[in-house]
């Protein structure tokens, strides 16, 4: 019983019962107690005074005195309160126990992804044993040193050469996120300091693993591989800190600890010299470690989850099957196509992919149905990635090598008899490059009947599975950021795929890992574990739910879905661990939106075929460290493939934009090889003003400002012209009095705030119903019907900051369908070739617009009937269109929110964008 008590029963303890745990202890077999989390055991006087010290810590203290009896301090009061947290313990005459050396537990040589544990246990020593307070002065002291890091180059001859190259541009990526560290949000919750008491600590394989005592809140806080900073004393001002060390949280104990690991056996200043070189401050630590109860503050700096997942990522290439594909960007070693043993799609699916898809992307299927390894897809804007990669779901899913398969169905009959189980697999492995080692779908091989359970929120139907299906592959479907990911569940979940048949289905998936959009929750694996618990028989085991439990059922999902949808990062997640089927395919959405080690994470699953899917053009990945930045760090796998000549399936047909908006980013950004989709150049009723699109650049002298302490840019003149704009063309066009229609962007996230605010004071608090403002960041992969542009730089000097980065441009100029506004100072952007083509391009169109002051001259009628363009045609002139027209009666209410119109691609306006949100500042 006494081993079992925990410090909080100890707390809670009537005094009886820690008397009578005192008496026990003499015992010699009752000797230890225990936190509630069992992992480190520690003396029973150790364990009352470490509950004494979190009686006073915690607000709910308890008086121990026998003569005041045992009641909370709620109901007796001491009359002088005393917080430990300000002042130290008294010390145990004996000065607290030693640093306990840990027995060696084996442990595993190598992780799931191929890492070895020690290449792990590299990444953490060097981090932990890494100075805050220098790394904090060094990003201040202006040019970083890039002694010792090499640029990223098109092909590698060696994994050495690849790791020289990537691993130390990761580490000053690491050291740039915990140089930023804290999110604003914690600052202003005031997550701040908080303090801790040390309860156990033990050395093991070189680190020190320390289990601190805390608050409840804090260790709620805090989550498995957060960085902390320990420190005797808080880092202010005028205060030199002695004694401080990092450290990751390995686990969150049971009510009040969690277990932390530390290196302190000096710093690794040279990533190539392992040996750390000692050092006072951790030597310092390392003797209050050693001190049981004594007190650390404690300061949350940021979670280090994705940058080791990234940092295991790059190491597995080693041994990844497409290695040697990786490093020289070459098919050469890849076994290059082999028609005779490419998958065959059935008639009825093929004939459906023939019509719906256009050539360029039924060439992209094509290409995945080859024997190819890498697949690389470029979609510019508005191509149909989306369409294509459920086009390709639909292939993977239901096609079968060339030699096995006849006309409405796979009949293995035919081609020969029957293979038992071991031959079918070699067989499979030989003709497919989708197969896999280990393959529980073809030892149970289907049978006639449902195979879908999963609820989807729609009206499509589960799959019905032939028993003529033999085998199906199972898909990894991974995009960088959550909203991305999202945004193709949904299009899984409504538009559903095709099987063999032809016949649109709803397939079994699962979306894993954090932050899910409400309208996929449906699919997330949380609710699916909620939807096989709840029909779970609990009576046996008396209603109790095991870790390991969960665990099974969460494997069991992930092994029974057609499709499992992740982001990059979380691909990398322990949870793959039990799963019995590895994945077959690995589809990668928005794949030049990714670090190169970010897209290494999902292959380390054991896939055969890898098909990346985006669009170098558009915005790269979001890198922190302006040194890794500069050296290529930020190069995605997709463009050092394309850069190193690697063939790419590009789609040439857009959907979107009107032929006017479409012509530029063609010509400037891809060749001229854009085409245009049939339906495109209809005229919509606000064409009949030049000045209101298809495609317009509105020339605003202002003045650019910078707000204090910020790296974001203001233009408070181009905030004015803009609001009168759209105040114009909604009171023409009230169709337009909508979120889902217009979209005001710019790439400043201080502008977007500072319209944000105008809109709202102009138009009232329902501004956020009538217009969606963002940054160009937060719009790639949406679209609206009318989009206006803010490009904010306007200075003599013609500095246009991270406005110059051309991928930026393009997904700024291509979110539009009918309309793209651009509003900038042509003598600020000339001065960039791709900016002054832009100018150059609407002067040449009669589309360019100086725009002088005051703003609202521009609008009067004598001037806006000249840049009349002609009568709506035939088509246009509905009721509703010339009432439109007509209603343009200045001071109408403008705010009608009723017209407000569906809100359907709004998407992510609360959340997951907004987190994603890379643009902001220069
Ligand atoms: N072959 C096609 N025929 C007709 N319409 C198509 C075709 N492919 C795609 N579309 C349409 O084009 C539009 C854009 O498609 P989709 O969303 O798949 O493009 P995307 O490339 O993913 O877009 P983004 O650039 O925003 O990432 C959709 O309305 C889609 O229905």
């Amino acid at each position: 019983m006494i081993n079992a008590l925990t410090t909080t029963q100890v707390i809670e303890a009537p005094f009886h019962q820690i008397f009578v745990c005192g008496f026990a202890s003499e015992l010699p077999h009752v000797r230890w107690g225990y936190f509630r989390n069992g992992l480190r055991p520690i003396t029973w006087p150790i364990t009352i005074s470490i509950a004494l010290s979190l009686c006073l810590l915690s607000s709910r203290s308890f008086s121990f005195f026998p003569e005041r009896g045992c009641l909370p301090l709620q109901r007796r009061r001491l009359t002088k309160p005393q917080n430990p947290l300000l002042s130290p313990p008294r010390r145990r005459p004996n000065g607290g126990g030693q640093i306990r050396r840990r027995r060696r537990r084996r442990r595993p040589s190598s992780s799931s992804s191929g890492v070895p544990a020690s290449t792990m246990d590299r990444f953490h020593k060097i981090v932990l044993s890494w100075d805050y307070f220098r790394l904090v002065a060094d990003s201040k002291g202006g040019q970083q040193q890039a002694k010792g890091l090499g640029r990223v180059k098109n092909t590698y001859a060696s994994v050495a050469e690849y790791l020289a190259v990537f691993e130390p541009l990761l580490f000053e990526e690491v050291k740039a996120q915990i140089v930023q560290g804290r999110s604003d949000e914690e600052e202003e919750a005031g997550q701040d300091w908080q303090k801790g008491i040390v309860a156990s600590c033990t050395e093991s394989e070189g680190f020190h693993k320390v289990s601190m005592a805390v608050l409840d809140d804090f260790r709620e806080m805090v989550s498995e591989n957060d960085l902390l900073l320990l420190s005797k004393e808080k880092f202010e001002e005028g205060v030199t800190p002695s004694a401080y060390a990092f450290a990751l949280v390995e686990q969150r104990g049971g009510r009040e600890t969690i277990s932390l690991r530390t290196f302190v056996a000096g710093e690794i200043k040279n990533l190539n010299v392992a040996k750390p070189v000692s050092c006072s401050r951790l030597q310092r630590i390392a003797s209050i470690f050693s001190t049981t109860e004594s007190f650390l503050w404690i300061l949350k700096i940021c979670s280090l989850s994705t940058i080791m997942r990234e940092f295991s990522g790059m190491h597995s290439v080693a041994s990844l099957p497409f290695k040697d594909l990786i490093l020289s960007a070459s098919e050469k070693n890849s076994g290059g196509n082999d028609q005779n043993r490419a998958w065959n799609v059935p008639e009825p699916l093929m004939d459906y992919l023939k019509t719906n898809l256009n050539d360029s992307q039924l060439d992209a299927v094509n290409a995945g149905l080859s024997r190819r390894s890498f697949v690389l897809i470029q979609g510019p804007p508005g191509t149909g990635k989306t369409q294509t990669i459920l086009g390709l779901l639909s292939a993977v899913l239901h096609s079968a090598p060339a030699r096995m398969q006849t006309k409405g169905g796979f009949d293995v009959k035919k081609h020969g008899p029957e293979l038992d189980i071991e031959g079918k697999h070699a067989h499979w492995m030989k003709a497919s490059p989708w197969l896999i080692g280990v393959n529980p779908r073809d030892l149970i091989m289907p049978v006639d009947g449902d195979d879908g359970f999963y609820p989807t929120g729609n009206e499509l139907k589960p799959e019905v599975v032939s028993s003529n299906r033999k085998y199906r592959a199972h898909v990894l479907v991974c995009a960088p950021s959550n909203s991305a990911l999202d945004e193709i569940v949904l299009r899984v979940l409504q538009i559903g795929i095709r099987d063999e048949n032809n016949n649109t289905y709803n397939p079994k998936i699962v979306r894993i890992g954090l932050k899910a959009h409400h309208s996929v929750k449906a699919v997330s694996m949380d609710y699916l574990i909620q939807q096989k618990l709840s029909g779970v028989d609990r009576s046996s085991d008396g209603g109790r739910r095991g870790a390991g439990e969960y665990d099974r059922i969460r494997s069991s999902i992930l092994d029974e879905a057609a499709i499992v949808f992740s982001t990059l990062s979380f691909s990398g997640s322990s949870i793959f661990s039990r799963m019995a089927r590895a994945f077959d395919v690995v589809i990668i959405d928005e794949a030049a939106q990714a670090v190169e080690p970010a897209t290494l994470i999902p292959l380390i699953h054991g896939c055969k075929q890898v098909f990346l899917v985006g669009d170098p053009v558009q915005l790269p990945a979001t890198v922190i460290s302006s040194t890794a930045q500069k050296l290529g760090y930020g190069t995605s796998l997709f463009k050092r493939f394309q850069a190193a000549g690697f063939p790419v399936q590009m789609l040439k047909i857009q959907y979107r934009m009107h032929p006017e908006i479409s012509i530029f980013p063609s010509k400037e950004f891809y060749e001229g090889v854009l085409e245009d989709g049939e339906g495109l150049s209809k005229k919509r009723p606000w064409h009949s003003y030049s000045c209101f699109g298809p495609f317009c650049f509105f020339d605003v002298d202002g003045t650019e400002s910078q707000p204090s302490g910020s790296g974001s840019w203001v233009n408070e003149d181009e905030v004015e012209f803009i609001t009168l704009l759209y105040h114009q063309m909604a009171m023409r066009y009230p169709e337009l009095k909508s979120s889902s229609q217009v979209a005001v962007i710019s790439p400043y996230r201080h502008q977007v705030k500072l319209l944000k605010d105008h809109f709202r004071s102009t138009f009232g608090d329902q501004s956020k119903e009538v217009i969606d403002v963002n940054t160009v960041d937060g719009f790639q992969g949406r679209e609206k019907e009318v989009v206006i542009f803010s490009c904010v730089r306007c200075n003599k000097e013609q500095k246009i900051g991270f406005v110059s980065d051309f991928r930026r441009m393009n997904v700024a100029i291509t979110r539009a369908r009918s309309a793209v506004l651009v509003v900038g100072s042509a003598s600020t952007l000339k001065e960039d070739k791709h900016w002054n083509n832009l100018v150059e391009s609407a002067k040449e169109r009669g589309r360019y617009f100086q725009v002088p002051k005051p703003f609202t001259a521009f609008f009067v009628d004598d001037k806006l009937k000249t840049m009349k363009v002609e009568r709506a045609p035939p088509e246009l002139r509905t009721v509703q269109a010339l009432e439109a027209i007509n209603e343009a009666v200045v001071g109408q209410e403008l705010m009608d929110v009723d017209d407000a119109g569906d809100q359907e691609d709004e998407g992510y306006d609360d959340d997951p964008v907004e987190a994603d949100d890379g643009g902001g500042d220069d």
